[in-house]
């Protein structure tokens, strides 16, 4: 039976990776790459469709970090499709990122070394920016509009006698401290990366306490540092250059540098190979490669406080209502003006 793939942020990086194993692995897979640049999804399309010629392979216009945009596109989902067999919440930024030149020095000859390596803890600052929506765009981007996604596509994903799959890109960088109950946009924060890779660990968590009698299943996985647009957005690309012979060697010691886009996509690949009642729903599964070029998964517990997870819940549920409150005023506003200028 064919099985539909939804994967956001597909056009590039591991997302695509993602999508090539699956096209190389069930020949049942039909794919549905959610991207905001419609260019870049048709040349990732194409990609695809050279290796896989007969591959069924959808594109759907989708800005997860934009409210009416995920809207439009959960309506233009269910109009395709009359179930949603794995929903894969891959699209992620890190914008303005800085790195602390000296607390990675101070790293690198401290016995923290492997884990400054695999979690880039106390490296990296972010700069964030309020979006159209008047959230925060990497809460906006990492973690809401993928939870207003699954919202809206609730009736798709939990339908009677059928399992559906969601799987969130998470990160080794996420992080309790950097995340405040107070504060869930991390609006004040200088890690919002941080934060909202932390939030998606908890709501995948609450997802599993709230839909998995109703047939929906989250897990969370970590691909490891891999090369990418978003890393490559870290440091000039000469220095990447520059660097490049070292992180291959830092490789041979430490499992958590898969550093290709198709080592990266490991652990995605393998969620779509296991029975969900098999996993873990407090666990991160990481995507590694060992010193000799293997690459396999593993799972390791997540730091959650199950009452922080369930006040994080209810503060989403809150801020859907509080959105949805804002649009259809806007909608109500622009309707009066739009009435006012018929009449004038
Ligand atoms: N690379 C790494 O070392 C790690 C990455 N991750 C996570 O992996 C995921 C994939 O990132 P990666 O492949 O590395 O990087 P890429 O930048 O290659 O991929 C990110 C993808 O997300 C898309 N995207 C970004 N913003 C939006 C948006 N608003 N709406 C729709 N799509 C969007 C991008 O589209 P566009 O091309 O238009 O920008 C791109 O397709 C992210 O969630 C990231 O946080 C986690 C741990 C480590
Ligand atoms: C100053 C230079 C000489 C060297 C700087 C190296 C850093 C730029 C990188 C060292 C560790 C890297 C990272 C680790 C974890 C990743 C995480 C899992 C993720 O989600 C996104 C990328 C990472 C934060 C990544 C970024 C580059 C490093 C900080």
């Amino acid at each position: 039976m064919e099985k539909v793939v939804v994967v956001t942020g597909a056009n590039s990086g591991i997302g695509l990776a993602l999508c090539e194993r699956l096209l190389s692995s069930d020949s049942q897979v039909r794919l549905c790459l959610a991207c905001r640049n419609m260019e870049r999804a048709e040349a990732a399309r194409a990609a695809l469709l050279t290796s896989h010629s007969s591959a069924r392979v959808d594109l759907l216009h989708l800005d997860v970090g934009s409210v009416p945009s995920v809207l439009g596109a959960a309506e233009e989902v269910k109009t395709r499709y009359s179930r949603i067999d794995f929903l894969y919440l891959n699209a992620g930024i890190m914008p303005n990122p800085t790195v602390d030149i000296r607390a990675f020095f101070k790293g690198l000859f401290s016995r923290n070394v492997i884990n400054m390596f695999a979690t880039a803890e106390g490296l990296l600052t972010q700069q964030d920016q309020l979006n159209s929506d008047g959230l925060q765009e990497v809460f906006a981007t990492n973690l809401f509009g993928h939870f207003l996604l699954i919202r809206e596509l609730e009736p798709l994903l939990c339908q009677p006698g059928h399992t559906s799959r969601l799987v969130w890109t998470s990160s080794s960088n996420a992080r309790r401290s950097a995340f405040s109950i107070e504060d869930i946009q991390h609006r004040r924060g200088k890690e919002p990366y941080s934060s909202s890779k932390y939030a998606s660990d908890m709501l995948s968590l609450a997802l599993n306490t709230h839909k998995n009698k109703q047939g929906l299943f989250s897990s969370v996985i970590c691909p490891g540092l891999v090369m990418t647009n978003l890393t490559y957005g870290i440091l000039p690309s000469f220095f990447w250059t520059l660097i490049m012979p070292i992180m291959w060697l830092i490789r041979i010691f430490t499992n958590t540098f898969t550093l290709t886009p198709y080592a990266g996509a490991e652990a995605l690949h393998w969620m779509f190979l296991q029975k969900p009642e098999s996993l873990d729903p407090r666990a991160k599964y990481h995507s590694l490669t060992s010193g000799l070029g293997t690459n396999y998964t593993e799972p390791r517990i997540m730091d959650l406080d199950d009452e922080m997870t369930e006040v994080f819940f209810s503060k989403l549920l809150e801020l859907e209502r509080a959105v949805r409150r804002n649009l259809s005023e806007k909608t109500a506003d622009s309707e009066h003006y739009q009435q006012y200028i018929n009449r004038t």
